[in-house]
């Protein structure tokens, strides 16, 4: 039996966040010398920071919000492909993978990701991928980035169109140190009622 590998972003105050919004903190609210008994953490955080999932309530309003979603979609086999380098991706430059029964795909896109610093580029996924990803009978896909969409995009035209052709999203996975390859994946949200996204810890088994 192969080990669980995790593809999380360990989160830490130094973790980066998108411009403008909550950053990630963590902090002690009593000390184990003040309550006699127990050290008592807190944290604040954007639900977008680190490895976590968007819900389509995150650019829909009408949409399910995080707790709706099956918990189905989060976990079950995966396939991780290398697509380093390339500056978007979409329908023509996923043709070339076999997908055929592929059910969840990761995109590694870059050799190294820094968890500290927020990228100033990264590859956008192109709006002909949802209907690609539906084709192929796929219904998750993860990036190992901030986002789906150019970091500029108010449209969010990848943002739609995968959640138009029922493909949810991951994003900020971990991927540097994987091989491509077949795995399992556990990528769990938090139940957090009306929220328009979570975290996740997300882990994978090599099958
Ligand atoms: N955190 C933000 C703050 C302001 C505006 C956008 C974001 C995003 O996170 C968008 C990104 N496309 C996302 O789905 O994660
Ligand atoms: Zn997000
Ligand atoms: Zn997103």
């Amino acid at each position: 039996m192969t080990k669980w590998i995790d593809i999380t972003q360990a989160f830490s105050n130094k973790i980066s966040t998108w411009p403008g919004d909550t950053p990630f903190q963590f902090e002690f609210a009593y000390t184990k010398e003040q309550t006699g008994s127990v050290n008592m953490g807190r944290f604040t955080t954007s639900v977008h920071t680190g490895t976590h999932a968007d819900a389509p309530f995150h650019f829909d309003n009408n949409a399910p919000t995080i707790e709706q979603l099956d918990v189905n979609i989060y976990i079950g086999r995966a396939k991780v492909v290398d697509v380093i380098g390339l500056e978007s991706i979409g329908r023509e430059e996923l043709q070339v993978f076999d997908l055929d029964g592929v059910e969840r795909l990761l995109l590694k896109t870059a050799k190294t990701v820094s968890v500290e610093r927020f990228p100033t580029q990264i590859p956008v996924l192109k709006e002909n991928i949802g209907e690609f990803l539906q084709e192929k009978g796929i219904f998750l896909v993860g990036v190992d980035h901030p986002s789906v969409d150019a970091l500029d995009d108010k449209q969010l035209p990848a943002h739609h169109a995968l959640y138009r052709h029922g493909v949810h999203i991951l994003e900020n996975l971990f991927l540097q140190d994987v091989t491509p390859g077949d795995y399992e994946l556990i990528a769990l949200p938090l139940k957090i009622q009306g929220a328009d996204g979570s975290p996740v810890r997300a882990v994978i088994r090599s099958i």
